[in-house]
């Protein structure tokens, strides 16, 4: 119960730095950290990593709150249309208003007003941003770590909803949460940490990262096809928001370190480690080998958007609708929530389309795109992999811990799926 919470809440502050380390102070290379490592013992190399970081930089603070105010001004003002999350099993429907396209597009917007502006009137350019990344790091995982002890206080003292509790355990509820969809002043917290925080600074992050390298080297393609293919991803992402704000993170994941320090610090700090990887690297593919990645990367998003896709389309139109051109197949499921009066539900179960080829199909193409943008970076290094790695094992997890989620909610429909669709992600094999 405890084990992993610890262990994760030790390693992950630790991985994300380590990473930073590993890219700007030894070429990227996890053989030179090792040697390091072994010269120096654990201690003393614990203290160089940390002591790289400069906890009192004023700038990362000015950034920090300038970036949050505006995140929040837009999330509170930009217009969009009202929706409704799924039912929790507490039968709470969370509200919600579409305008993360909106304020993803405004932030782009300014960004490139305020690096235009820099560029011709000062000496200074976005990509300073570089020189501080170590610092952010480090500061944004000791704020969000404290952040995360407040979202667990708050959850007992004054939760938003009935969706809250303890399991009694303190740092399992740390590392969990004891809310699911807490709102502070009316701000949706995991909106904000997800989406406005987590998904918007990587996206930032990785167009000023290819500005650095543009700087150094001037235009290379791999550095730009990496760029364009994870910047078509934030787009889609956006787009598609309302959709995410349906999937497990929201439904099942409460606002802790897990969800909460996860996109405050872990995102820019290991999903964005490729790019900034590739901001002091030049690795030339040519036409040939850039126009194959991309529109490999392309076609992966377009399916696992279009997977996506099919399982909302499904539920909205309650089963009205045509998969590859024949009526939808779907299983009427029933399940019990878990509030007062035991009230029953009904949801479909797609069975047709992509979530019949297997029940996560779309996970495949998910793990082609992180390969294709990470493939640019060349084989030399192993320390650009390390999100693809990653992902590799967050998925494979997710399918087991999705199909536990499923098969309590749902029971015998859930069997009933299972049978008529066996594999988890990769047909005939897993
Ligand atoms: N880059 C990254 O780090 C990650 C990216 N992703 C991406 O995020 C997106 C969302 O993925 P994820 O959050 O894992 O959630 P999924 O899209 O896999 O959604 C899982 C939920 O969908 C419902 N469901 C399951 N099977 C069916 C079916 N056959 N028909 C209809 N509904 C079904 C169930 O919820 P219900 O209770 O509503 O029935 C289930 O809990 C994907 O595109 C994925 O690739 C995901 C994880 C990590
Ligand atoms: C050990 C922990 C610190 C690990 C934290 C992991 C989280 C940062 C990530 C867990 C699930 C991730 C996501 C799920 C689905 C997504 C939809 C996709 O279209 C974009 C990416 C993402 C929002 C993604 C972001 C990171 C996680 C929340």
């Amino acid at each position: 119960m405890y084990i992993m919470p610890l262990y994760l809440v030790v390693s992950s502050p630790n991985v994300i730095l380590i990473l930073w380390y590993t890219v700007v102070k030894c070429d990227s290379s996890f053989a030179v950290f090792g040697s390091k490592f072994r010269k120096l013992g654990p201690v003393a190399m614990f203290k160089e990593v940390w002591g790289s970081v400069d906890f009192f930089d004023s700038f990362v603070y000015i950034f920090v709150i300038s970036y949050c105010t505006l995140q929040v001004i837009l999330m509170k003002t930009l217009p969009g249309k009202k929706f409704t999350g799924p039912v929790t099993s507490r039968n709470n429907v969370p509200l919600y208003y579409d305008n993360g396209f909106k304020c993803y597009v405004v932030t782009m917007f300014i960004y490139t007003a305020i690096s235009i502006f820099l560029y011709k009137f000062t000496k200074y350019r976005v990509t300073i941003f570089y020189d501080h990344f170590g610092n952010f790091l480090g500061i944004m995982t000791c704020v969000s770590l404290v952040l995360c002890l407040f979202l667990y206080w708050k959850g007992l003292k004054y939760p938003s909803s009935s969706d809250s509790g303890t399991t009694g355990n303190f740092l399992f509820d740390y590392y969990w949460g004891t809310e699911l969809y807490p709102r502070i002043f009316e701000i949706d917290v995991k909106v904000f940490t997800n989406c406005r925080f987590g998904m918007t600074m990587w996206s930032l992050l990785v167009v000023t990262f290819a500005l650095k390298n543009y700087e150094l080297y001037g235009f290379v393609d791999s550095v730009w096809l990496s760029t364009a293919l994870q910047t078509i991803y934030f787009v889609k992402f956006f787009w598609w928001e309302s959709g995410y704000l349906s999937t497990i993170d929201i439904m099942m994941d409460r606002a802790g370190f897990y969800i909460c320090w996860g996109c405050l610090a872990y995102i820019s700090g290991l999903y964005a480690s490729l790019s900034l990887h590739l901001a002091t690297h030049r690795v030339i593919l040519g036409w040939t080998l850039t126009s194959l990645i991309f529109a490999i990367g392309l076609t992966s998003i377009g399916v696992n958007y279009w997977a996506d896709y099919q399982k909302q389309e499904v539920r909205r139109t309650n089963g009205a609708c045509l998969i590859w051109g024949k009526k939808a197949d779907v299983i009427r499921a029933y399940y019990e929530l878990e509030d007062e009066n035991k009230t029953v539900k009904t949801s479909l179960l797609l069975v047709s389309g992509f979530w019949g080829i297997s029940r996560h199909f779309h996970y495949l193409p998910e793990l082609l795109l992180a390969l294709c943008w990470s493939v640019p970076a060349g084989f030399q290094r192993a320390m650009p992999y390390s999100y693809l790695f990653f992902l590799t094992i967050l998925l494979v997890h997710r399918t087991f811990r999705d199909d536990t989620k499923c098969r309590k909610k749902y029971k015998v429909y859930w069997e009933q799926y299972c049978n008529k669709v066996p594999y988890k992600m990769i047909p005939g094999i897993f």
